[in-house]
Formats: C-alpha cells, sequence, structure tokens
C-alpha cells in the first residue's frame, strides 16, 4: 500500500491509490472541466509565462503566496472534494495526519512542459508540511535533489493513479523538479497542502 521510499526524511508511494478506470476518468473529468491558467512569473524584470497550466484550489481563507504574489484560491471541486477525503483516510490509517485546506493543480500538455528546481517551504506552510501528491496521466519521474549534496539525485517515477507523501523534513532537505522530458501525453498531478490561516498572507 504504502512503501517507503525513503526514511529519513520520509517519502511514501501508494502506487495505485485509484484503478486505472478511476484515474482515467478523473484524468478526463480534470482537463475538461477546470479553468486551467498560466500565469506569468516576473525574472529580472520580465514576465514569463510558466510551462505548465495551473489552478490553486481549497478553502477561502488559504491564500497562498507564489512568485512574489497572493492568490485566492477557487472554490473545491466535487470531485476534487471526494479525492481530498479519500486520501486523507488512506493516510490517516496509516498514521499520518493531514488537515489538507488547499491543492495546487498542475497541468503538463506533455513532456516539454515542466516545473523547475525548488522546496514548498513558504512561510504559510509552516516548519515541516506533509504534501500529498496525487499524479494522473503520462507517468514521469519526479527527480529529487539533497540540498546539502548528503547524497546522489534520484528519480521517483509517478504512475498514473499514484499517490506520492512526501513528510516532515522532506522540503527542509530536499528540492524536487519535473524536468523535461521526451515522452508524449498529457499528465495533471494535484498537490495537496495545509497552508496555516494565521501564517497566510493576507493581501
Ligand atoms: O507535478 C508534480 O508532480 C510536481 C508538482 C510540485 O512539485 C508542486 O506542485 O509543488
Ligand atoms: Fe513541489
Amino acid at each position: 500500500m504504502l512503501e517507503t521510499l525513503l526514511d529519513d526524511p520520509p517519502l511514501w508511494l501508494a502506487p495505485a491509490l485509484l484503478s486505472a478506470d478511476e484515474a482515467d476518468r478523473l484524468l478526463h473529468h480534470l482537463d475538461r472541466v477546470l479553468a486551467w491558467e498560466r500565469p506569468t512569473l516576473r525574472l529580472y524584470g520580465r514576465e514569463h509565462p510558466i510551462p505548465r497550466r495551473q489552478l490553486w484550489m481549497g478553502d477561502p481563507e488559504a491564500r497562498y503566496r507564489y512568485s512574489g504574489r497572493v492568490f485566492a484560491p477557487s472554490p473545491w471541486e466535487p470531485a476534487i472534494s471526494a479525492l481530498r477525503r479519500r486520501l486523507e483516510a488512506r493516510l490517516a490509517d496509516a498514521g499520518i495526519a493531514t488537515g489538507f485546506n488547499s491543492v495546487l493543480l498542475n497541468r503538463y500538455a506533455d513532456g516539454e512542459e515542466r516545473m523547475g528546481w525548488h522546496s514548498d517551504d513558504e512561510l504559510e506552510l509552516g516548519p515541516d508540511p506533509v504534501i500529498a501528491a496525487v499524479s494522473l496521466g503520462a507517468e514521469r519521474p519526479l527527480r529529487f535533489r539533497w540540498r546539502h549534496r548528503e547524497g546522489p539525485a534520484f528519480n521517483v517515477w509517478l504512475p498514473h493513479g499514484s499517490l506520492l507523501v512526501m513528510g516532515p523534513g522532506v522540503q527542509a532537505r530536499l528540492q524536487h523538479a519535473l524536468l523535461p522530458r521526451r515522452l508524449p501525453g498529457l499528465r495533471i498531478s494535484l498537490t495537496f497542502r495545509r497552508v496555516l490561516a494565521e501564517r497566510s498572507p493576507d493581501r
């Protein structure tokens, strides 16, 4: 069920949170119904469209800062609320407390679309966040590297319908990226988070 990929800090994978049928249906549903956005990032005074599409969703108070801007989340879409309940139940069974109140959805049209190196270590996530990532569509590797070169970089391949859990310490000690690859096919990921209201930006 939950395989341990790394002990310290903990990284867990459930290769089949969803059945292939459920994952297919959810992929096409989300692709069709969501109002996907392609915001721009400001880098050295120039605006660059991000190399993927995305959408923030969550409770109204779960405001989020991203690239110097504050986002108010879209309201929960029913299929995503259902997925949240299901993965929270699965994690509770494994003794992992969550309380997710927001999710970042990422849509990669093909292998060219990507996300660069980062840690999800924004202040509003608190010091040791647990982040749960559901993957749908094309199987691609999430690449990890140690911030202080404690070990070699490694790939985690994320199958259609899988759940990857980044436990306490993963953001502090590692970075991750979805690098471009010559792979065809749409991929959507959902990264569930808990934004702490008292740390949430108020503008
Ligand atoms: O698409 C992925 O699997 C990675 C997404 C990610 O790192 C994020 O949403 O912060
Ligand atoms: Fe991330």
